[in-house]
């Protein structure tokens, strides 16, 4: 049994101009997977139970069948083409076929109606190829031994449409698998003895045609013979270039046009035959992995159930698991098929280029969707808080926080916590207004140096964010603080003013012995911090934290600071002059501080802080959350973040929050650590002022001071009390993962927020760009914008970006008003329409300085 081309075959056939050495040859034509390897193997005498698919064409020779006119002449062999079923296949190889054979077998898997049509317009093709008209057919309806096979032959006739067929045909229902190894099925035999008694009946007409193909130039390319769909359809006339009377005129309108007409692969079999190299069916089955022949839109059609249990098969999994039987083709099917077809497109198809698909589909599995982010471990934007949390605590060096270099650092030491609140005065947002989160991390940390260059966010666009965070509420007649503020001076400068004031808090932090001790608990602090933000849900739920009554100011102070960290530097100095910043030296330090430290932050490639940098594995698991790139970056992001979240909770929230707080564990260690000396800052702070609280918060955070991790550390164990309490109390905590989450209510409270944001939006002209973020499920949103932290909200079940936004602060308190009966001062603000009193409320109450 030969297996060779079918080029090849042309010279293996000789002329049959003897009757004694007469050769038939055979084409056995069908889909992949219908049996007709295992039906030839059955012809031959040898049956085989599986049968491996076959690449390409193969040929063998088998004997005479033992009926017929062909008994007796047991010496001459019939050569059989089997083809390989597959749709590269049929598109390339079949054709090459059809003048080499004075009969063809169709063979269809009657099992798998699902294939039905594909097996009649497959057929109908060939029925319609001027080089196989006239040329008599065995259909066999294969697989007969399973129940679903079809078994009735007017059906089968109906369905493929061959009902009126002329062409010389007999269907036969066979079972091809070897059930006795002595002989084939006899429905089988008795069809192949029918279709050699018909050839050997019409056999020197249909000997010339062959013979005349192997000497016509035609013979090299086979499509070039193909009728015309077009001069089928519109001529009737059965009579083929050799003058024989089709039995069937095939007017098929309403079929569809042959694959190669059908724009499935617009590579035809004509185009194909010159520009692909020629296959060879052994080096194929020599390189098991990775056919040249292989195409991508071969076979990934077809479904199947087949399994390949073929150890030297090398046909590639895309084929394999598309064979008759499993009618759609897998999504991993489809997007290695998709792959594949991707490779293919691309290049001028030579050899070579035909090569590089199939060598690189021979892995076939399926690229994950995220595969550029699988370099990053830590970003696996929406791990469950809890796993990460676990992994973080796990991973997490007991003592190992006392980083060392970190404190040996005179960046570190110098610089105060309250740097982080030294922010500068210009915020440089995208002009766009991306909302992407991709962007805005890189934009903040990947190309940090570079935002210099970009121009500056619209002061105004920053402003109507300042403006709605500062002012929730309508701009309240309750507090001319804010409003005035607003135009007479930056989000920062406001931000600056506060601090001022909080400064008493703040002045003491930044008294505070330089975080040498502290670092340490600094690091460790931002791990727990990160971890239950992570809790949280990310980002989102950081924003969430922030988002306090008044906290938008500082909140959009954060998100410049974090974006634009390298340019508050310069303008750091300039702010703090002229806001008269009792934290001059702060400031100073600031400004003095590097820029790559910042670049640190963004790229971590700083090796200068690397030390300190030791925990950020676990900060990463921070960004986790974030799907964009930006792992380390958006730590320093959060911190910058928390601490003004932290803002607008009142003191006494604080306190519940340590209890309430789920992530407790974290602050029980991270407070005592800061201690001492952040608890008791920021409580006193915050008694007297909500506003301190912010900047209290914000201080342990900032950037300057600590690299990412310092600042992330820093601000955690400080902030984090208030954030945390104020978010459970706020409710907040709905974002977080449910592990951490205490409020009952959170659903509820989502979809209130949800409303309420909507409304909110709404309502104001800026909300459509906010709109636009959810679209964007990323966290860009960080935005000050608050419509767009509702829409975050409502993408990110878990996410931070909430917080800024005041309509959601206000929803959110109003939330937790109604739902948390531990504050009874809140649950009076149950309603939508309390939001103004509670906004009013906070403000008298939190605002220490009324003439703001
Ligand atoms: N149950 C059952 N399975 C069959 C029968 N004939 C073939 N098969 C199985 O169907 C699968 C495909 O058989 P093949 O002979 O390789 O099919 P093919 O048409 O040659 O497939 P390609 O070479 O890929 O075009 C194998 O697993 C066979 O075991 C049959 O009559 N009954
Ligand atoms: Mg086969």
């Amino acid at each position: 049994m030969g297996s060779a081309s079918c080029k090849n075959s042309k010279s293996a056939t000789p002329a049959a101009k003897n009757e004694e050495a007469k050769k038939i040859t055979i084409g056995v034509f069908g889909l992949d997977d219908a049996g007709k390897t295992t039906a030839v193997k059955a012809i031959e005498g040898d049956p085989v139970k599986e049968a491996e698919p076959t690449i390409g064409t193969d040929k063998l020779m088998v004997p005479y069948p033992a009926i017929g006119k062909g008994k007796g002449k047991s010496k001459e062999r019939i050569e059989m083409i089997d083809v390989g079923g597959g749709k590269r296949f049929r598109d390339r190889t079949w054709g090459e076929c059809y003048d080499k054979v004075h009969g063809f077998i169709f063979v269809i898997d009657a099992s798998n109606k699902s294939r039905i049509g594909e097996n009649k317009t497959t057929l109908n093709d060939l029925l319609d190829n001027s080089k196989l008209q006239d040329k008599p057919v065995l259909i066999l309806a294969n697989k007969q031994d399973k129940k679903n096979a079809i078994k009735d032959e007017d059906y089968l006739k109906d369905k493929l449409e061959i009902e009126d067929l002329k062409h010389k045909h007999r269907i036969e229902f066979c079972t091809a698998i070897g059930k006795d190894k002595s002989k084939a099925d006899d429905a089988i035999r008795q069809g192949f003895s029918w279709l050699i008694g018909e050839i050997e009946s019409d056999y020197q007409k249909l000997n010339a045609r062959v013979n005349k193909t192997k000497t016509s130039t035609e013979s090299k390319s086979p499509v070039s013979t193909k009728k015309p769909r077009g001069r089928l359809q519109s001529e009737p006339s059965d009579m083929d270039d050799d003058g024989i009377v089709y039995g069937k005129s095939r007017q098929k309108s309403s079929s569809p046009p042959p694959p190669s007409y059908r724009g499935l692969d617009t590579r035809s079999s004509q185009n194909l035959s010159t520009r692909l190299p020629q296959l060879d069916i052994n080096k194929s089955k020599r390189k098991p992995t990775g056919y040249n022949t292989y195409s991508d839109n071969d076979d990934e059609k077809d479904g199947t159930n087949r399994s390949f249990s073929r150890p030297n098969v090398s046909v590639p999994m895309s084929d394999r698991t598309n064979r008759a039987g499993s009618p759609p083709l897998s999504s991993a099917a489809a997007a290695t098929a998709g792959f594949n077809k991707k490779k293919k497109v691309v290049g001028t198809g030579t050899a070579s280029n035909y090569d590089l698909p199939t060598n690189k589909s021979a892995s076939n599995e399926p690229k994950p969707f995220r595969s550029p982010y699988e370099t990053f471990p830590d970003e696996i934007p929406w791990t469950p808080s809890s796993i990460r949390s676990t992994k973080l605590d796990s991973t997490l060096p007991s003592k190992t926080y006392m980083n060392p270099p970190m404190i040996s650092d005179p960046l570190k030491r110098s610089v105060s916590p309250l740097v982080r609140d030294s922010k500068p005065i210009t915020s440089t947002l995208p002009k766009s207004g991306k909302t992407n989160d991709d962007d805005e991390y890189g934009y903040k940390y990947g190309s940090l140096s570079n935002d210099k260059n970009k121009p500056s966010y619209p002061s105004i666009n920053r402003t109507k964010d300042d403006d709605s965070f500062k002012y929730p509420s309508p701009p309240s007649t309750t507090k001319p603080l804010t409003i005035s503020r607003k135009p007479l001076s930056s989000n920062y400068d406001l931000d600056d003013d506060d601090y001022g004031r909080k400064s008493p808090a703040t002045v003491r932090r930044s008294n505070l012995p330089p975080p040498v001790a502290t670092t340490p608990t600094t690091t460790m602090t931002t791990v727990k911090k990160t971890n239950r933000y992570d809790d949280n849900s990310d980002n989102d739920n950081d924003y969430y934290k922030r988002s306090t009554t008044n906290t938008a100011k500082r909140l959009d102070s954060d998100d410049d600071d974090d974006r634009n960290k390298s340019k508050s530097y310069d303008r750091l100095s300039d702010r703090f002059k002229t806001k008269d910043d009792p934290y001059g030296t702060t400031s100073k330090s600031f400004s003095t501080k590097p820029k790559s430290r910042f670049a640190d932050d963004d790229d971590d490639d700083n090796d200068k802080y690397k030390p300190a940098i030791k925990t950020r594995p676990k900060i990463s698991d921070d960004d986790d959350d974030l799907p964009s790139t930006s792992k380390y970056d958006t730590r320093p992001k959060y911190g910058n973040d928390y601490p003004t979240s932290s803002f607008s909770k009142p003191t006494s929230r604080f306190k519940q929050d340590d209890n309430d707080r789920p992530s407790s564990p974290y602050r029980s260690t991270t407070l005592p650590k800061y201690g001492e000396d952040n608890r008791s800052t920021s409580l006193s702070r915050f008694n007297n002022n909500d506003n301190n609280r912010t900047s209290s918060t914000t201080k342990p955070s900032t950037h300057s001071k600590f690299s990412d991790d310092d600042d992330d550390d820093r601000p955690s164990s400080k902030w984090k009390p208030s954030t945390y309490s104020k978010f459970d109390d706020d409710g907040n905590d709905d974002r977080r993962p449910a592990p951490l989450s205490k409020i009952p209510s959170r659903s509820k409270l989502n979809e209130e927020n949800d409303d309420d944001n909507r409304s909110f939006s709404s309502k104001k002209p800026s909300s459509s760009r906010f709109d636009d973020d959810d679209d964007r499920p990323t966290t860009l949103s960080r935005a000050p914008s608050r419509s767009r932290f509702d829409d975050d909200d409502d993408r990110r079940p878990g996410t931070l970006t909430k917080v800024p936004s005041r309509s959601k602060f206000d929803d959110d308190d109003d939330d937790d008003r109604a739902i948390s009966s531990s504050r009874p001062s809140m649950s009076k603000l149950g309603t939508s329409g309390a939001r103004n009193d509670y906004t009013s409320a906070n403000r008298s109450r939190t605002n220490p300085y009324p003439d703001y």
